[in-house]
């Protein structure tokens, strides 16, 4: 049997997070961060490792406001895939959002199946009214620029789907 586990990501993952993610970035499939990015981001991280202790899966849980949250950067290593580490790290992180207190989970993906298998639903509307998307116009953060669909990021996001899960 294939055995993995996930664990929070330490500084020392980040290399290999960005390693994993680079050839998604490639493909337009997931949003490139710098290396400074994705440190200052280390504690919204999962990791998933093999039993060498090599990074074969990530994901991260990005909070941007009281009750909401985004998944980001879900990736597992390609001779890895269909082997559930998707599965677990969406699990960790829905976990950690509820303990975080967070009633909705956004992504925005073109892995409509696996998200819709786990409780996700594609959402045209908008998610937040005029006072709080004033102020998740401040974030410097391009998911969140992506969250709230500004023009100037319509580019990174044609094709993807906006999904969203109450937990
Ligand atoms: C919010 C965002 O980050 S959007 C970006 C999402 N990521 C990407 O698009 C990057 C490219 N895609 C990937 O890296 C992967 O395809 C992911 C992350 C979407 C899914 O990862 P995987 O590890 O392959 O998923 P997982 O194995 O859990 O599920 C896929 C299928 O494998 C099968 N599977 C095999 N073994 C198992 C197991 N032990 N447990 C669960 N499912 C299993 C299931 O049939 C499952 O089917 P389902 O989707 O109907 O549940």
């Amino acid at each position: 049997m294939t055995s993995f586990r996930v664990r929070p990501a330490t500084t020392a993952d980040v290399w290999a997070i960005q390693i994993l993610v680079e050839p998604l970035v490639n493909e337009r499939i997931l949003l490139g961060k710098d290396l400074v990015v994705f440190y200052e981001a280390v504690q919204e991280f999962r990791v998933a490792v093999a039993p060498d202790g090599r990074v074969i899966g990530c994901g991260a849980l990005h909070v941007m406001w009281h009750d909401l949250a985004e998944v980001r950067t879900l990736a597992v290593a390609s001779e890895w895939l269909g082997k559930g580490v998707g599965h677990v790290l969406l699990e960790h992180i829905e976990r950690d959002a509820h303990t975080l207190g967070l009633q909705r989970l956004f992504c925005l993906t073109f892995e409509t199946a696996f998200f819709t298998r786990h409780g996700f639903e594609p959402v045209n509307e908008e998610l937040v009214d005029p006072a709080v998307f004033a102020q998740l116009s401040l974030s410097p953060d391009e998911g969140v620029a992506e969250f709230l669909d500004l023009s100037r990021v319509k580019p990174n996001t044609l094709g993807n789907t906006r999904m969203l899960k109450r937990l």
